[in-house]
């Protein structure tokens, strides 16, 4: 695979598709549909069908966005996918009535995307094992703390397709004592399906309003990448592909703590400058301890993908983890406290990267080389006052 793959062009898929009369068995002649410009010929299903069916496990904000786009896409190139995409809902009752049964009803994540239309031919499904199955594409986009338990879930016998493929969406990482691991190697290893990862400047009610931005994604051979692009790209939500897995994954994990660092210095009132200051340091910090701890991956990767440096600015500038911090560093909330007033049922991933990464770094003695991180940790879990962020980097 080329390192740098551009995605084949896919048509605009801002249309609303929200006419379409789709059931969960759609029939529907592909000769109605709109036809996809010429695509680049995707590795063969294993189905008999002849066709990939693509499922998304998790239906939080980021998963529905996703999963919208995936839907979008299935629907539009019905050739090579079937047009129904299972996502899977972890089962919760919303004023009353069960939230598959609201979004197979309306097409609206009230609880986790309100107002984003979502296209019929994605189904709301309660039970894993009916989502995964035949699926020969499975996106994991789950808040990285629920990970484990799905997988739990899906190593059983039977659940998953044999030749099924993965892409994790899910940005923080996996530590044990000294050892890292990125959650695609996690997937991996647990169900045993090659995983690629997706990652980039993607704040996930920005994308499912259609406005335009990137993704990278990391493939471990050219045949993931010409899939998950088939997946994902789309006009509004540009898919580049890299060879780089881990720094695909570092890179949405690792900017999870700088932006908590971006979050203190709002909450104290700095100024850009600082800002700034904050930002090159992270992004430093997230490029050395990437290259010194996962052989191979691309120190371009954090500097010119979405994965690394725009995926950095957003989050700095947009994103939860920042919201939290600035709400800390004024009140002094725990971020426990801070995750419930401020994000609706959302979860934080930054505070538990901050400290994943602290016990990986003390394990491995190498906490002084990492300051920028290290005061993150300090701040979020020792006391360390907000305002000592900037001492001594
Ligand atoms: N939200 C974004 O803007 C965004 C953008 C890019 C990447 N991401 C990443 O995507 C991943 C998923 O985040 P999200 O925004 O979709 O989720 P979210 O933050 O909206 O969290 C809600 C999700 O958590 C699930 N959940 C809550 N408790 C659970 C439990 N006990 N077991 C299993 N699931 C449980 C809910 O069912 C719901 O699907 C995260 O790693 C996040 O960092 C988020
Ligand atoms: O809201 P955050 O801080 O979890 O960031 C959302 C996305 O990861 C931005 O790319």
């Amino acid at each position: 695979m080329s390192a740098q793959s551009t995605a084949p062009s896919t048509p605009d898929v801002t249309k609303d598709f929200s006419d379409l009369e789709i059931s969960s068995t759609v029939t529907t002649p592909a000769a109605t549909r709109p036809s996809s410009p010429i695509p680049a010929a995707l590795p063969p299903s294993p189905l008999a069908s002849g066709k990939h069916k693509i499922c998304v496990i998790g239906s939080g904000s980021w998963g529905s966005a996703l999963a919208k786009i995936a839907a979008e896409n299935a629907w539009k190139r019905n050739d090579e996918f079937h047009s129904e995409v299972r996502m899977w809902v972890r089962e919760k009752i919303v004023n009353g009535k069960p939230l598959t049964h609201i979004i197979n009803r309306t097409h609206l994540n009230s609880r986790y995307l309100p107002d984003i239309k979502l296209p019929k031919n994605l189904v709301a499904t309660p039970h894993l094992k009916d989502v995964v199955k035949d699926a020969t594409l499975i996106v994991f986009v789950v808040p990285h703390q629920f990970l484990h338990t799905v997988l739990g879930e899906l190593r059983k016998p039977g659940v998953l397709h044999p030749q099924a493929r993965a892409i994790s969406a899910i940005k923080g990482v996996e530590v044990n004592g000294t050892d890292i691991e990125t959650f695609a190697s996690l997937i991996e290893g647990k169900v045993g399906t090659p995983c690629s990862a997706l990652s980039g400047a993607n704040i996930a009610l920005e994308v499912a309003m259609g406005q335009f931005c990137e993704t990278t994604i990391g493939c471990p051979s050219h045949e993931d990448s010409l899939l998950w692009s088939a997946v994902f790209h789309a006009p509004t939500f540009r898919v580049n592909a890299v060879e780089d897995v881990n720094g695909v994954s570092l890179g949405g994990a690792l900017k999870n703590i700088v932006a908590l660092a971006a979050g203190f210095v709002d909450g104290l009132g700095l100024g850009g400058n600082t800002k700034a200051a904050i930002l090159r340091i992270g992004l430093s910090e997230m490029t050395e301890f990437c290259l010194e701890f996962f052989e191979g991956s691309q120190r371009e990767t954090f500097s010119n993908e979405s994965a690394g440096i725009a995926d950095l600015i957003t989050t700095c500038y947009g994103g939860r983890n920042r919201k939290c911090a600035e709400e800390f560093a004024k009140t002094g909330q725990p971020f426990d406290v801070i995750e419930k007033k401020l994000l609706n049922g959302q979860k934080l991933q930054g505070t538990a990267t901050a400290e994943e990464v602290h016990n990986f770094l003390r394990a491995r003695k190498r906490t002084h080389a990492y300051p920028l991180f290290e005061k993150v940790y300090q701040i979020s879990y020792e006391g360390l006052p907000p305002k000592a962020l900037v001492q001594g980097l």
